[in-house]
């Protein structure tokens, strides 16, 4: 079993605060966060609203399926996070929910701000409304840690929520469903593929069925993995391929996979990423003789697109049935 730092976003000694994160940071990207303001009734709430819509008949399933901006329902398969060690698809359903500008901004365009996919009011009464304001709470917390990880980096607190990098976050919320399958590593079956998330933090939210787990030195052999089990009330938060490249490798962002243990698993993911347009440089205060930069700038949406393509099938109604 891994085990993780545990950070309380209400403690009011925040030095100290951002010195145990950057430990964390720096030694696995990995930790718990608690205190973090979300109500545990409602997590109840975003959960059981979660399960109503994996529950529904695939053909209403398919309804909101997948669209062109990355929103909405992805089915069991679509997603192979990790080909090399994957005989098929992860054995998990998913449904992305994202921000959306209004229409007049410049960035309505751009598809990581497009419209989202909701089911039908009458089928899931206050389903969006619940998921909108889930996002909206999440996003919340994903800003204070921001603030955090910037003091962790000897950067000012609001570095991250400065005009141009996270005023409009590529903020997705993606609710996960897994079967009851058991993953078999020797057969290439699992719950999700061994994966590194790609942008700058995610906040996951578990049901208490186990399954996630971390491999902390990905080039040993043979890998070792840890599990990682849920804590009641608090949220589990990883660093992305994002932050370890802005870092200029300093923080990490580990390995982790789903072991499906035989049981459904339900998650919640928010993954925190900073606005299309935010130039993604290696950071002054992670520069020095010793580590010159690593990485050449990059755009967040740039970045974020390449992975997507990677990872999803490139035609998701042909898993369905329907
Ligand atoms: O469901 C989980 O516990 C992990 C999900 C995950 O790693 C992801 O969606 O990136
Ligand atoms: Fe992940």
């Amino acid at each position: 079993m891994a085990s993780l730092a545990c950070i309380d976003l209400q403690n009011s000694d925040v030095k100290t605060t951002a010195e145990l994160l950057r430990k964390a940071c720096l030694d696995s990207g990995f930790f718990y966060i608690v205190n973090h303001g979300i109500h545990r009734d409602f997590m109840h709430e975003v959960f059981e609203q979660s399960r109503k819509f994996f529950s529904l008949p695939v053909e209403e399933k398919a309804k909101s399926l997948r669209n062109e901006n990355h929103r909405g329902y992805t089915p069991y398969l679509d997603e192979t996070l990790d080909p090399a060690n994957q005989s098929k698809g992860d054995c998990k359903e998913g449904y992305y929910i994202g921000p959306e500008a209004p229409k007049d901004a410049a960035r309505a365009s751009n598809c990581f701000y497009g419209a989202n996919v909701w089911p039908s009011e009458d089928l899931l009464p206050g389903w969006r409304e619940t998921m909108e304001r889930y996002r909206a709470e999440a996003t919340m917390v994903g800003y204070k840690l921001a603030g955090l990880i910037a003091l962790s980096l000897n950067l000012e607190k609001d570095f991250f929520r400065k005009p141009g990098r996270m005023d409009h976050p590529i903020a997705v919320l993606r609710l996960l469903h897994y079967s009851g399958e058991l993953s078999v590593p020797e057969n290439g079956t699992f719950g999700c593929g061994a994966h590194s998330d790609w942008g700058l933090l995610t906040l996951l939210a578990c049901d208490g069925t186990p399954g996630l787990q971390i491999c902390q030195d990905k080039h040993a052999r043979p890998q070792i993995w840890e599990d990682v089990p849920c804590i009641e009330g608090a949220f589990v938060v990883n660093l992305g391929d994002m932050l370890e490249r802005w870092s200029n490798n300093l923080f990490k962002s580990t390995l982790h996979r789903v072991m499906t243990v035989g049981k459904e698993r339900y998650s919640i993911a928010l993954f925190m990423d900073p606005n299309f347009e935010c130039l993604v440089e290696c950071l002054e205060t992670c520069i020095s003789e010793d580590n010159p930069p690593r990485f050449p700038p990059i755009t967040s949406g740039e970045y974020l697109l390449s992975r997507y393509q990677e990872t999803h099938s490139q035609a998701p109604a042909a898993l369905l049935n329907v």
